[in-house]
């Protein structure tokens, strides 16, 4: 047994970065209020994403799913020797990111890796993030200074449990899935945020860095069914969680059309990857489990959805993994970066211009331009 204790400095914290959900029923306007201040979302759809989450009680899984992944972490840490407190702070929902803030400074905490819970590179996905720990940072004279760890989307921690979950899912399926078409499924963005998506920066995320990065993944993904299973499956990357005005175009097919094209097709089993998210949180349960499913069902396909990383321990050790490479490379070290199928490990810091904010420029921290 190795009793070494892995080196964290120069971290004295880990601070699980969300997006926060509504508890309760009372919460759910004015958590819909704070994600959509200011963006021009029509009324109709906020009246129904609001039914979403009422019709689970008013009370989203996220924040249940982060306290689970920060327990499990918790735990993890303490396994391996490692002594770093894990904090969690949310972009919208209690607890928020600048009260959290504000504890680490009072509990004495001078520098904190920070985990985001979204993968992939994208004004919404990455760069908003960033913006939300420049504005609390702001609000809290003496926070910690703040190194948000880089993007996972290929690192085998996010790849090999999504494998394992797609195993399983065609294991549900009658025959086992001999011919089922495994559909990746992400949220979609506005078009425009998907093509400025990543840097022109030769060290930073190559654009248009939302889709590629979601096909490096689905790609890997695929091949390692592949090889799991001795089966070639076809597999398409789909979206979700379309919002905004009709007018402005978004990323497509949405995954309902596209069930209707595959049943017009003849195909009629389908495995659906929830690629574009880290736990089984409203876009989910709503967007997937309830609305295509229910899709899939009156087109008469059997459909299953595989699970996504949640608390696998491979996707936790990747935590802890991206937090000791991190600090080796803050210490001048050169460690090892762990990435799998067609792109490389991305940067430590976005590349300079990264995923610009489609509303004008707002101040960021951990960029090259920052
Ligand atoms: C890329 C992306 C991710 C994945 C990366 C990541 O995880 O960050 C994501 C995750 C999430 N999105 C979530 C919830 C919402 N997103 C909304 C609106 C929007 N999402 C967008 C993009 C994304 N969103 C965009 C471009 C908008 C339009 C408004 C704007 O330009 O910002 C709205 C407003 C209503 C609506 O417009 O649909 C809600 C309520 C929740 C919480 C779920 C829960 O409660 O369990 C989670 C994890
Ligand atoms: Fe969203």
């Amino acid at each position: 047994m190795n009793s070494a204790r892995p080196d964290v400095r120069p971290y004295d914290a880990l601070l699980v970065l969300s997006f926060g959900g509504p508890e309760k029923p009372e919460d759910v306007v004015p958590f819909l209020e704070n994600v959509t201040r200011g963006r021009g979302i029509p009324r109709e759809r906020l009246e129904q994403v609001g039914e979403h989450y009422f019709l689970f009680g008013g009370r989203s899984p996220i924040n249940d799913q982060n306290r689970a992944l920060i327990a499990a972490l918790e735990k993890d840490f303490a396994d391996q020797g490692i002594d770093l407190p894990v904090y969690f702070g949310n972009r919208n929902w209690d607890p928020y990111l600048a009260d959290t803030l504000a504890t680490m400074k009072e509990d004495g905490v001078t520098r904190a890796a920070v985990f985001a819970t979204s993968a992939y590179s994208s004004w919404s996905s990455c760069r908003q993030y960033r913006e939300n720990l420049y504005d609390a940072v702001e609000k809290v004279p003496g926070a910690p200074r703040l190194d948000k760890l880089r993007q996972y989307y290929n690192h085998p921690g996010f790849i090999e449990p999504a494998v394992d979950a797609i195993v399983a899912a065609l294991a549900e399926l009658p025959d086992g899935g001999d011919s089922a078409r495994l559909v990746f499924v992400t949220h979609s963005i506005p078009t425009e945020m998907g093509e400025s998506s990543g840097s022109e920066d030769p060290a930073g995320q190559p654009r248009p860095a939302y889709v590629r990065q979601h096909r490096s993944t689905a790609d890997e993904v695929a091949t390692r069914v592949k090889k799991a299973t001795g089966r070639s499956h076809r597999h398409d990357l789909v979206y979700c969680s379309r919002s905004g005005a009709p007018s402005t175009p978004w990323l497509e097919p949405d995954v309902n059309d596209h069930l209707e094209d595959l049943a017009s097709d003849g195909v009629s089993e389908v495995v659906m990857v929830p690629i574009g998210f880290v736990s089984d949180h409203m876009e989910v349960i709503y967007d997937l489990d309830t609305e295509a499913m229910a899709t899939a069902e009156r087109l008469g396909m059997r459909a299953v959805r595989a699970a996504s990383a949640g608390t696998d321990p491979r996707f936790v050790a990747m935590v802890r993994n991206l937090v000791l490479e991190r600090a080796a490379a803050e210490r001048g070290e050169q460690p090892d970066r762990a990435a799998v199928g067609s792109l490389p490990a991305g940067p430590d810091l976005c590349g300079a211009g990264c995923c610009p904010n489609p509303r004008g420029p707002r101040p960021a921290l951990c960029g090259a331009d920052s």
